[in-house]
């Protein structure tokens, strides 16, 4: 009997790697070229009274996304993996929102939302506030990298690549939300430039209904990347030598 493929990326020399089981193959991980990219765990999207539910998501799933999240992030850190998050808004202002010359202002929810609701101008997403701040059970640690993002790509116009170049950083596991937009938006362009993404299923939680969480993982397993879970992950990362802070 065959074994299973395992996806092997890295160079000659990379010691320490664990295979990760994911989908459509297992892929082979080391902490000397994997981050972890948290996309937008902001109250924006994870938080009662934050940009989404006031624009009328469901974010009941956001609760346990938090929590599996912190899980990843210890894992990965204690294994000297990267944590990177990545923050969406804009300033105060709303000038990197753009003008109804961009696309942006006309598509954002956030943006529509304030202008159908204008006493909630100037708090949604805005750099600043309590809407745009991480969700306090994913502090950033010390060593973690934050990055702000204007768009839904976490690479658009963003010191994202540079940040993961210097780092000599390969795969990109993603974990946040949304699944669908920002996520994936990310996961894609990384493919573009060559990073192999993973998307932890568990870890993200979709905007919309909930055939469009299907569709995502469908796009990135079938033509993006690599799809994983939590327990996968950290019962693979886990196995590595612990590194110290
Ligand atoms: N973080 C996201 O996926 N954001 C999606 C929509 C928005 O920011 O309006």
């Amino acid at each position: 009997m065959n074994a299973l493929p395992i996806v092997d990326h890295r160079g000659p020399g990379t010691t320490e790697t664990v295979v990760l089981s994911a989908r459509p193959e297992a892929i082979r991980l080391s902490p000397a070229d994997t981050a972890v990219v948290v996309i937008d765990m902001q109250n924006a999207y994870a938080s009662e009274g934050g940009y989404v539910d006031l624009a009328g998501f469901d974010i009941a799933g956001a609760a346990g996304v938090i929590g599996r999240i912190a899980q990843v992030l210890q894992t990965a850190r204690a294994a000297g993996m990267p944590v990177i998050y990545l923050q969406n808004g804009w300033d105060a202002d709303y000038i990197e929102a753009g003008t109804p010359a961009s696309p942006n202002w006309h598509k954002s929810n956030a943006l529509k939302t304030m202008r159908a609701r204008p006493e909630l101008a100037g708090q949604l997403l805005a750099r600043g506030g309590w809407d745009y701040e991480l969700v306090d059970a994913l502090a950033p640690q010390p060593g973690d990298i934050r990055v702000h993002k204007t768009r839904y790509s976490a690479f658009f116009n963003t010191q994202l690549d540079s940040i993961l170049r210097a780092r000599g950083i390969k795969t990109i596991v993603f974990v946040g939300i949304a699944s669908n937009v920002c996520v994936e938006s990310t996961l894609r362009d990384g493919f573009h430039l060559e990073y192999f993404g993973v998307m932890l299923e568990d870890a993200t939680h979709h905007l919309g209904p909930d055939f469009i969480q299907q569709a995502t993982v469908y796009n990135v397993e079938k033509f993006f990347g690599w799809v994983s879970t939590c327990a996968d992950f950290c019962g693979a990362v886990g196995q590595l030598p612990t590194k110290e802070a």
